[in-house]
C-alpha cells in the first residue's frame, strides 16, 4: 500500500482507500530492555527530542505481564510516523509467528479512505490513564482530551 510522509508536519496519509482490519505495516524498531527505554526516554526528555518508543502491555490469563518495548527511532520503518489520536483510525496488536517475543502490527480499525491520515492511540485499549503529563494533543478529534497519553513501561 502506498503512503505519504509530510516531512513539515510528520502526518502519515495513505495515498489509497485500506479496508477494516487490513494489516498496515510493522511498528519496527530495536527493541529494548525496560532499563534501556528508561534511558532513553530520559534523554529524549532532557533533550527534547522526538520519543518514538513504543511500550505495549500485554495481560496474560495468568494475571502476568508481557512488556515489549520497540524504539524505531535509529532503526525502523515506516510505522514510526503514525501519530497519536484519540479518535484513532489504526490499531495495534501483538503478533506471534513462531516466536515469543511479539512484532507489533498496524491494522486499520476502520475503512479509511485515501488522503486520510493514519494514526493509533498511544495509549491502547483500556491501558489508558488519563493523566495530564504536561505534552498537548494536537489530533484535534472532537473528543481529543487535550493531552498525550502516558508513556508507562511495566504498569
Ligand atoms: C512516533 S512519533 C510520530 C511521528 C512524528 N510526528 C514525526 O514527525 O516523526 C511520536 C511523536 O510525535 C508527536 N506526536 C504524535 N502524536 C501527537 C499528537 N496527537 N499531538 C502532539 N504531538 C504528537 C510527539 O512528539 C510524539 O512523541
Amino acid at each position: 500500500m502506498e503512503t505519504h510522509h509530510d516531512g513539515g508536519v510528520g502526518r502519515l496519509r495513505t495515498k489509497e482507500k485500506i479496508l477494516r482490519g487490513a494489516f498496515i505495516c510493522e511498528y519496527a524498531g530495536e527493541l529494548l530492555t525496560t532499563s534501556e527505554a528508561t534511558r532513553r526516554l530520559k534523554i529524549n526528555e532532557e533533550l527534547g527530542w522526538m520519543n518514538y518508543v513504543l511500550v505495549l502491555n500485554e495481560h496474560t490469563s495468568e494475571q502476568k505481564q508481557q512488556v515489549t518495548i520497540v524504539d524505531p527511532s535509529r532503526r525502523g520503518n515506516i510505522g514510526r510516523y503514525l501519530n497519536h489520536s484519540c479518535e484513532p483510525n489504526c490499531q495495534i496488536a501483538a503478533v506471534r509467528i513462531d516466536c515469543p517475543l511479539p512484532k507489533i502490527g498496524i491494522f486499520a480499525g476502520r475503512d479509511i479512505p485515501a488522503w486520510e491520515e493514519l494514526c493509533f492511540h498511544y495509549g491502547g485499549e483500556g491501558q489508558y490513564k488519563k493523566v495530564n503529563n504536561g505534552k498537548n494533543c494536537l489530533c484535534a478529534a472532537a473528543t481529543c482530551t487535550g493531552f498525550m497519553p502516558n508513556t508507562e513501561i511495566g504498569e
